[in-house]
C-alpha cells in the first residue's frame, strides 16, 4: 500500500527530504481564534465536550498554518473523569480532581464499559474531523500514559515532583498498581474508540516519566505504554503509536523496542545529535525544539530549527517542539519555524 500522507510516511520509517511538522498544543491560548471559541464554549471542559467547537479549534491551526497533522482537541484528564473522578479547572492554576488513594476509592471507580457515556462527545469530535480535515492532514488521537494520569488522580492536581503518587507507590503498592491497571485498561478502550471514529495515529503523553527512577521507569512508564501499544496493534493493526516519556534523558535509548511504539517523541532535555545516534537509530523521532523559541523568535529560533532538522536528516523525523507551546507565544514565530523547516 502506498502511503501518501507525510506524517504516516515518516511513521512508517521513511526518511523525507522535508520533515512533516505539527506542534504540541497547536490549538491553544496563543491563538486569538482559540480564545474566541473557548469564550463561546464558556470554559475549557465545555469546549472539550462540545464536538462542533472542539473540532473547530482543532481545525484553526490547520487553516492558519497548514500543519501536516491535527491533534484531537481534548485533555488527558477526561479519562479520569469518565472513570468517576470529579474534575474542574481553576483559572490561572490548572486542573483539580477528587483524589483516589485507598482500596475503597479504587473500588468505587466506574466499570470500563461506562467510560464511553462520558467520552462519546470526544469520539464525535474525531468523526467530524475525519470528514473535515484536508486530505493530506493526518489526524492524531491521544491519551495520557498511565503513570502521568495516575499522578493527577492521586494528588488531585499537578505537582512539581509527583510526590503523592510516589508516596502511594511506596506505602500501598497494591492500590497504586490497581489504579495504574485501571487507567491502562481504560486507555486501551478509549484509544480504540478514537481509532474506530477515525484517528489515524495515537500518541501517549507520559509528561511525568522523568521522575520515575531505576526499575520504576520500566515498571510504570515503559510497561504500561507497551501493554497499550500491543493491545492496540492487535485490535487495530497498522495504526502507528507515538510514545512520549518526557524527561527520560539517556533512558530514551531503547524506548522504541521496549514499548513497541513506531515513534518516540523527545523533549528538549536531550541533544538532537545524541538523540539521532541513540534513539532515531531505532525508528522515527519527533520533537526537541524548546517551546520558549515560540516566545522569543529571531535568529536563535531559525538556527535551532535548522540544527534539529540537520541532526535528524538521515532518518525518519517529524518536526515538533519538546513540549507544548505556551500562551505567551507569538503566532508569527510559529510561522517562522514552519518556513524554516519547509524552506530551509
Ligand atoms: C499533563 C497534560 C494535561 N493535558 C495534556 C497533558 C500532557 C501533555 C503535557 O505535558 O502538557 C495533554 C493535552 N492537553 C490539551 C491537548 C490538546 C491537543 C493539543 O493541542 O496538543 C493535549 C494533547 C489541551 C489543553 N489542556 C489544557 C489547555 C489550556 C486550557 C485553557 O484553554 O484554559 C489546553 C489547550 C489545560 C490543562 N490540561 C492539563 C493541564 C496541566 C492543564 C493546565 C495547564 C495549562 O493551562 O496549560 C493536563
Amino acid at each position: 500500500m502506498t502511503q501518501q500522507k507525510t506524517i504516516l510516511r515518516a511513521l512508517a520509517g521513511e526518511t523525507l527530504d522535508t520533515p512533516p511538522i505539527w506542534m504540541m498544543r497547536q490549538a491553544g491560548r496563543y491563538l486569538p481564534e482559540y480564545k474566541a471559541t473557548r469564550a463561546q464554549a464558556g470554559d475549557f471542559l465545555s469546549l472539550c465536550y462540545n464536538p462542533e467547537l472542539a473540532a473547530e479549534v482543532t481545525l484553526q491551526p490547520i487553516r492558519r498554518y497548514g500543519f501536516d497533522a491535527a491533534i484531537l482537541f481534548a485533555d488527558i484528564l477526561l479519562l479520569p473523569q469518565a472513570l468517576g473522578a470529579d474534575l474542574w479547572f481553576v483559572t490561572g492554576e490548572g486542573p483539580r480532581l477528587s483524589t483516589i488513594t485507598s482500596a475503597d476509592e479504587l473500588a468505587q471507580l466506574k466499570p470500563l464499559e461506562a467510560i464511553h457515556d462520558t467520552l462519546n462527545p470526544v469520539y464525535e469530535t474525531v468523526k467530524i474531523l475525519s470528514q473535515e480535515l484536508p486530505k493530506e492532514t493526518t489526524l492524531i488521537g491521544f491519551a495520557g500514559a498511565p503513570w502521568t494520569v495516575a499522578t493527577y488522580m492521586i494528588a488531585g492536581q499537578g505537582t512539581p515532583d509527583q510526590g503523592p503518587a510516589h508516596a502511594l507507590k511506596a506505602e500501598n503498592r497494591a492500590v497504586f498498581e490497581g489504579i495504574t491497571d485501571r487507567i491502562t485498561e481504560g486507555t486501551i478502550a478509549y484509544l480504540s474508540k478514537q481509532i474506530e471514529a477515525g484517528a489515524e495515529v495515537v500518541k501517549l503523553f507520559d509528561s511525568w516519566a522523568g521522575s520515575l527512577q531505576g526499575e520504576d521507569f520500566t515498571e510504570f512508564s515503559i510497561k504500561p505504554m507497551q501493554r497499550i501499544t500491543a493491545a492496540l496493534n492487535e485490535k487495530h493493526p497498522g495504526i502507528p503509536v507515538i510514545a512520549f516519556p518526557r524527561g527520560a534523558g539517556e533512558r530514551y535509548t531503547g524506548v522504541h523496542a521496549a514499548t513497541g511504539a513506531d515513534c518516540v517523541a523527545v523533549d528538549d532535555g536531550v541533544d538532537a545529535a545524541w538523540a539521532a545516534e541513540h534513539v532515531q537509530v531505532d525508528g522515527c523521532v519527533q520533537g526537541n525544539l524548546k517551546s520558549s523559541h515560540m516566545v522569543t523568535g529571531g535568529q536563535d529560533l531559525v538556527n535551532e530549527t535548522r540544527r534539529i532538522c540537520d541532526a535528524f536528516s538521515k532518518g525518519p523525523h517529524i518536526f515538533n517542539l519538546g513540549h507544548g507551546i505556551t500562551p505567551d507565544a507569538n503566532p508569527d514565530n510559529v510561522q517562522l519555524m514552519i518556513d524554516t523547516v519547509r524552506g530551509g
